[in-house]
């Protein structure tokens, strides 16, 4: 009975692959979280250039993650990829001060292109290993995030070399994802 009712639930839902397109400045770790989520393992990175994508099982979810190079020279080429995306994951390297106003600037483009009009954001903190990594609080001031009315957005410590809050991350993207379903 249960495979017959699995056969049905398969026919008529297909296992849908949801796309996350992960951009943010420059060595902010964005290719080492996704290696990270598609391996299991930190792995020796060089600058991106153009993309990688690869795809991330979590909870029953398949995600096909795209991760985008952020030199300065690349990031106008981000929005090529916008298209049918079921959500931003946006990576910061949260010991760099000195760009964080660059990062709020990204996000603005972000919130307000047209691809992505009510698209959830998820905002990675990364880097929360190194001791003078900015928190939570002070990140989430710098880039004005109480100010976004328009998306759902989430901020998440994490450490994209072990994985600490990386999978917490995935959660929330799960639920947006699920809730988006029923
Ligand atoms: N300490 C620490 N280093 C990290 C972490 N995540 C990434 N790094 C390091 O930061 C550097 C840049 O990481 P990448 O993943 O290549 O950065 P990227 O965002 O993909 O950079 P681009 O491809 O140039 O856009 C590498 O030396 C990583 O090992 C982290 O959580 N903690
Ligand atoms: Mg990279």
């Amino acid at each position: 009975m249960g495979q017959v009712f699995s056969s049905f639930w398969l026919y008529w839902f297909p296992n849908k692959e949801y796309k996350l397109v992960m951009v943010g400045l420059d060595n902010a770790g964005k290719t080492t979280a996704l290696f990270k989520l598609h391996l299991g393992e930190a792995i020796t990175t060089q600058p991106t250039i153009g993309s990688n994508v690869e795809q991330v099982e979590f909870k029953n979810l398949t995600f096909e993650v795209w991760d985008l190079g952020g030199q300065a020279s690349l990031r106008p080429s981000w929005a090529s990829y916008y298209k049918a995306t079921d959500a931003i994951i946006l990576v910061l390297d949260s010991t760099d001060r000195a760009r964080v106003r660059i990062a709020k600037g990204e996000l603005q483009s972000i919130l307000g292109h047209e691809d992505l009009r009510t698209i959830g954001i998820l905002i990675l903190a990364n880097k929360q290993d190194l001791k003078d990594a900015m928190s939570v609080e002070e990140m989430s001031t710098a880039l004005a995030l109480t100010d976004i009315r328009d998306h759902p957005w989430h901020i998440q410590p994490c450490c994209a070399l072990s994985g600490e809050g990386l999978f917490d991350g995935m959660e929330w993207i799960a639920q947006r994802v699920n809730q988006l379903r029923t």
